[in-house]
């Protein structure tokens, strides 16, 4: 059975990551790209889904793990009644191979360890040959994959399972690396660990203080930039798959991918904190991902740009404590969603004004995206939400539509050629936002709705003063966000709809979104109300787990983690939060100025 979502900690080398329970074992982990097939898969099924585990074989008295400070490198303490000892675990960036290195450091007494490894290709599923070289090399090969792992400790095959037992004394180190395809040249466990230090560690030298909340903000930074796949420059939602929205249920999707509006949001986490190195990278791949006709436009693709992520069932795989389907591709690629025109506008404005040069292909691409967008702006959508149930015309879509037209105006306006398109933007700017002030808006409620026609709420409104298109004390959005207030709190944090109210085409029931949670404290700074914004902002940190990750979702009752993890978005939240705190004048105000 696998552990609890928050007792994971994520790994990884900017191309792909593994999950590491707090007891040593890795039970997730698609090699060589985020969305290959897992070699480990025992997240969603059992053990016999593979699993690599190194843990002590008498009982443990005390399990603790960190980060090493300003790195992803995990360290895993056992204490044991007769000593304690360290597993590291880490991935190197990449230089040619891709490899997990595991060492393990005796630090008193002597601690008796066993390993288990088993490997299955395919999500789980496929056994592969085990063979040892002369020297030692276990070599796992089914089809295209091959494994190679070499570790001084004699390891043994026995009923599909590789295992090996050894013992550390203080300062004894036992390491063991894995590799994926073939092996070019010796590794040395202690030279990649100097060589990933220095790595992450240059890369947090740029984070800015953010006062009380630099380190863990620079935590959020270290897994967005792991969710990177560097050498497209892509960022994926989330490392897994079907980690259930609901225990048991079926909401369960697959978030390896690059939504449109989660890597822009992250972008913008990224240059809030200075870091236009990564907005550079990231708008050359969406640059390219979106070429061609615009009405072809997706709102998600692979991490090389892809665009078929057909949507399957796992039938073998068991599911997260039983929430089947496990589902690998994701149908939403296919959908219509206005929204994100006004997230990648947003933040290719904002990239603009960090002095990042203009690509050759940006002027061209908006100039066919907004004729686009002038049509498409009137048609119903499946939302931010992406909901799998009718389209509407949901209030989000148009308001980021509005974004889209305000952006292009601000930006056509800087030069004089363009101040005819600028016009013309703005004049559509205005259309929306007059279409949506009459008929999003419910008077009866005081309060804007989800979609036209509709009387539920829905969190995502809280970006109307967020992004500027109306004052946050205008009375429209006082009105929604006491609302929201009522309706869509639970225990404090916020829901992104009340699924037994609203059909989104799936069976009700999901635990609170922690960015729209994060959102309502923005919120709360642009009203001013500082003391509000700080206490939700902890009781949010509060939830992050010992190492300092968050999910999608969250489980008030059960206090437990729930949703795909860690998610790019709930820890875009809490950098962006952390700044508008820190700075009061941060990326809310920022955003919201453009009004
Ligand atoms: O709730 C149903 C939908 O859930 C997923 O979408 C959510 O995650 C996306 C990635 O983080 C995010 O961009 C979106 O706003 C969220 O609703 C899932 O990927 C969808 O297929 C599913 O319909």
């Amino acid at each position: 059975m696998s552990a609890l979502i928050e007792d994971y900690a994520m790994i990884g080398d900017c191309e792909t990551a593994a999950l590491v329970s707090r007891d040593g074992s890795i039970d997730w982990l698609c090699f060589p790209r985020f969305d290959s097939p897992a070699c480990f898969a025992a997240l969603l099924g059992t053990s016999e889904n593979g699993r690599w585990s190194i843990r002590p074989t008498e009982k443990t008295v005390r399990i603790s793990r960190r980060y090493r400070p300003d790195t992803l490198i995990l360290e895993t303490i056992f204490e044991t009644d007769s000593g304690s000892a360290m597993l590291v675990d880490f991935m190197p960036p990449r230089d040619g191979a891709s490899d997990i290195v595991r060492v393990v450091i005796g630090t008193s007494g002597q601690v008796d360890f066993e390993t288990d490894f088993v490997v299955r290709f395919d999500y789980g599923r496929t056994v592969p040959w085990v063979t040892r070289d002369d020297d030692g090399t276990i070599r796992a090969i089914a089809g295209p994959h091959q494994l190679l792992l070499n570790s001084p400790v004699r390891l043994i095959g026995r009923d599909l399972h590789t295992r090996g037992s050894f013992s550390v004394r203080e300062g004894d180190r036992v390491p063991f690396i894995l590799t994926y395809g073939a092996s070019h040249k010796p590794l040395d466990a202690d030279e990649l660990l100097a060589s990933t230090e220095t790595y992450w560690r240059e890369f947090t030298a740029q984070c800015p203080s953010v006062g009380p909340w630099t380190e863990t903000v620079k935590r959020s930074l270290i897994t967005l930039k792991a969710m990177t796949y560097l050498p497209t420059g892509g960022i994926v939602a989330s490392v897994t798959t079907s980690l259930p929205e609901f225990l048991g249920g079926i909401r369960n999707w697959d978030y390896r991918f690059c939504w449109l509006r989660d890597a822009t949001i992250t972008l913008q986490a990224f240059m809030n904190l200075g870091y236009f190195e990564e907005a550079r990278t990231w708008r050359d791949w969406l640059v390219r991902a979106i070429a061609g006709a615009p009405d072809q436009m997706q709102i998600m693709y692979g991490v090389t740009g892809e665009r078929h992520l057909w949507e399957w069932e796992v039938p073998w795989l068991g599911g997260y404590e039983s929430s089947r389907p496990v589902r690998v591709g994701n149908a939403a690629a296919e959908q219509f969603q206005l929204d994100v025109y006004g997230e990648v506008a947003d933040a290719l404005v904002q990239a603009r004004k960090g002095g990042l040069p203009s690509h050759p292909r940006a002027l061209a691409l908006r100039d066919v995206v907004m004729p686009f967008l002038e049509k498409a702006w009137r048609k119903p959508d499946e939302g931010i939400w992406e909901v799998r149930g009718e389209r509407q015309h949901f209030t989000h879509s148009k308001v980021m539509a509005w974004v889209a037209f305000d952006r292009a105006a601000k930006w056509a306006g800087l030069t004089p050629e363009d101040s005819k398109l600028a016009d013309r933007w703005r004049q559509v700017a205005d259309e929306i936002h007059a279409d949506v002030c009459r008929n999003a808006f419910d008077a009866d409620l005081g309060s804007f709705v989800q979609a036209y026609g509709s009387r539920a709420l829905d969190a995502s409104l809280l970006q109307i003063p967020l992004v500027g298109f109306l004052p946050v004390d205008d009375v429209r959005v006082i009105g929604t966000i006491k609302a929201i207030e009522q309706w869509l709190l639970h225990d404090g944090f916020v829901l992104r709809y009340r699924t037994e109210l609203v059909n989104d085409g799936l069976p009700p029931g999901e635990g609170v979104f922690l960015a729209c949670s994060f959102w309502l404290a923005d919120v709360y700074v642009l009203l001013g109300r500082y003391a509000e914004a700080q206490q939700l902002f902890d009781r949010l940190l509060e939830l992050q787990n010992d190492v300092g990750l968050l999910s999608e979702e969250y489980d008030p009752r059960a206090r437990r983690m729930l949703g795909n993890f860690p998610q790019a978005f709930s820890h875009v939240g809490l950098i962006n939060t952390a700044l508008n705190l820190a700075r009061r004048a941060g990326p809310a105000e920022d955003r919201a100025e453009s009004q």
